[in-house]
């Protein structure tokens, strides 16, 4: 059996390693390198707290080192401003990227949607790997062609950097597919202290909360007369992303366009 051959940028992270605890269990997944700030020279095994692998971090991601390690796919959990570097470093170098990192912007997808198409190397963006979220999403979606009077509530752990988060972003782009174009609230309402509303995404209104303790969790609140319907997910570990991750590299390994987002992998 011919293994994918994995490369991961963020590896000493929270979520690179728990991407490559994972990796390490798997029988048709092979990790060929892994990069990083952090623990430079270290054994990655060492990193993640498991035996040696013989695999060392090195640094911020290149060509070379993808060419040199002969990876399929480069799995990216590192932040906004590394990630559409390594993403076109990775499609220039015939890998395809498998993007967890958010905090991508509207042209910059853009400009991975235009590589992709020159290069013919796929890319794979996920905003929300778990399933549990995906499905947030689509029953929110779901919801809103009956409630559209719609806030959402996103909570994270205080070390996020970009707010609001992708998922909060993704699940308002959802609900604006089938939502009609309305004013939520009161038209004259105002703001006494700015931001009290939270970010406006064409009416819709993303309240980011960031709190030590906290993991990942959302709150889709629709209200209605006489009734309020909530749809909330938690992640309660990082855990709860891999089934997903792994999905993820399996189904992009010889992707040649770009997708966005996991329940374009799900049955
Ligand atoms: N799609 C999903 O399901 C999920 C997405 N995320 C997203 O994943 C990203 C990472 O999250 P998390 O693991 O919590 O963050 P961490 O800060 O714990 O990890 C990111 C790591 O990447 C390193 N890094 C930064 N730049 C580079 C680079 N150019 N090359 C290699 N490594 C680099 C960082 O080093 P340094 O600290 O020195 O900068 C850090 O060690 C975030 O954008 C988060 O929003 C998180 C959870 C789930
Ligand atoms: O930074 C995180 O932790 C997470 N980021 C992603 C996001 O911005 O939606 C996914 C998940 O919420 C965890």
């Amino acid at each position: 059996m011919k293994k994918i051959r994995v490369f991961v940028a963020g590896a000493s992270g929270k979520m690179g390693q728990e991407v490559i605890r994972t990796l390490l269990k798997q029988d048709d997944l092979l990790l060929v390198g892994a990069s990083d700030t952090r623990h430079l020279g270290m054994d990655v095994g060492f990193v993640v707290g498991a035996p040696r692998v013989g695999v060392d971090i090195t640094g911020p991601l290149d060509h070379e080192i993808l060419i040199e390690t002969r990876a399929d796919v480069l799995v990216d959990f590192t932040n906004p401003q590394s990630v559409l570097k390594n993403s076109k470093t990775a499609i220039l170098a015939g890998v395809v990227p498998v993007v967890g990192t958010t905090g991508l912007d509207e042209s910059e997808i853009e400009e991975i949607r235009a590589l992709v198409a020159k290069e013919r190397v796929g890319a794979f963006l996920a905003p929300n790997f778990s399933i549990g979220a995906i499905l947030m999403m689509r029953f929110a979606r779901e919801t809103a062609k009956y409630f559209p009077h719609v806030d959402i509530i996103e909570m994270h752990h205080d070390q996020k950097l970009d707010a609001p988060s992708g998922t909060a972003l993704k699940t308002a782009e959802g609900i604006l597919e089938v939502r009609q174009p309305m004013v939520q609230g009161h038209p004259n309402e105002y703001e006494k202290v700015k931001g009290a509303r939270g970010a406006d995404i064409e009416g819709i209104h993303i309240h980011s909360v960031r709190l030590p303790g906290l993991i990942a969790h959302q709150e889709v609140l629709f209200g209605g007369l006489g009734q309020a319907l909530t749809i909330r997910h938690d992640a309660f570990s990082r855990e709860t992303y891999m089934p997903g991750v792994m999905i993820g590299i399996r189904k992009s390994s010889e992707l040649t366009n770009l997708v966005i987002g996991l329940e374009n992998f799900l049955d």
